[in-house]
């Protein structure tokens, strides 16, 4: 890949779990930015330990040599909760801004079964009505416009567990929302909902001109098989292993490298790799990743 289209991040989760804050509350949020930065890493999402007063904030971050590149919202348009959404958007947009930060990543969290014990790949995802598909659109489009006047871009970030999961499901956004809104492609969630790499590929071939954000997640099919065969729930497969670092599952990050490259994608990778930190050691997975992209990406 082109190194001068391309930052490298890695997202805190791999060291603690905003969802499941047990896995890994042993460490720090210094130790988190260290090792990022030890790692080779020059950017990371926001995680629950980063302190939120950018005064503060920066300064730890700068002197690691780390910028903040995104962080996650959610929102719930969808169940018509559109002024508590736009509410604390602009307050997340306005502190993402002062951190320097030109993307918003959010998630459609209406009925959202992803912090739930339901079983995942079960019929109890949310599935939203005409209706509610409107007012999804008209609020993320709302938020894009707002992003926009700040100098800043809204992406949806596809999830297992909510109503925005399937190819069929971004299509629909996508094909609902205005061009002030993006697509935050991931790489796990892409393959985990369709079960393949070629449907994995194809959902990013397909929005590629609209994704201003990557989540690079590896997956471990075997984990999300027992996950469908054992009606387990979305975190019981993360603590099993569904995700891992790219390089260390089943997917191959060429094609996808490829695809991004040729079609000119500049912004950030984010290497986001949840598993229980006492069986995969952050720091240990976080250089695993970097030299895969190094070796693989040339980046
Ligand atoms: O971007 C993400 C944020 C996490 O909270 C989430 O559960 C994870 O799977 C993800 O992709
Ligand atoms: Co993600």
């Amino acid at each position: 890949m082109n190194k001068q289209h391309v930052r490298l991040a890695i997202a805190p989760i791999g060291w603690t779990n905003d969802d499941m804050p047990e896995l890994g509350s042993e460490n720090t949020f210094q130790q988190t930015i260290s090792e990022m930065a030890l790692a080779g890493f020059t950017g990371s999402e926001v995680g629950s330990k980063y302190p939120r007063e950018p005064e503060i904030l920066k300064p730890m971050l700068a002197i690691r040599g780390i910028e903040i590149c995104n962080a996650w919202f959610s929102t719930f348009f969808a169940a018509g909760e559109r002024e508590k959404t736009l509410d604390s958007f602009v307050n997340h947009m306005n502190f993402l801004h002062a951190m320097g930060a030109k993307v918003i990543g959010c998630s459609e969290q209406s009925g959202s079964i992803q912090c739930t014990a339901l079983p995942v790949m079960g019929p109890d995802k949310p599935c939203f009505s005409e209706e509610a598909w409107a007012r999804v659109a008209e609020g993320y489009n709302t938020l894009g416009y707002l992003a926009a006047e700040k100098g800043m871009q809204v992406c949806l970030h596809h999830h297992m567990g909510t109503g925005i999961q399937t190819a069929a499901e971004i299509d629909k956004f996508m094909s609902l929302v205005d061009d002030c809104v993006f697509l935050l492609f991931d790489t796990g969630h892409a393959w985990y909902c369709e079960g393949s790499e070629a449907s994995m590929l194809a959902i990013l071939e397909k929005h590629i001109q609209r994704v201003n954000h990557v989540h690079l997640k590896d997956v471990r099919p075997q984990v999300i098989a027992r996950v469908k065969r054992e009606g387990l729930s979305f975190l019981a497969g993360v603590r099993q292993g569904t995700f891992t670092v790219p390089g260390d599952g089943a997917i191959d990050f060429n094609p996808v490298f490829k695809l991004l490259d040729n079609a000119g994608y500049r912004g950030w990778m984010v290497v986001e790799a949840e598993q229980d930190p006492a069986l995969a050691n952050p720091f240990e997975y976080a250089v695993k990743a970097r030299r895969y992209l190094r070796e693989t990406a040339g980046i």
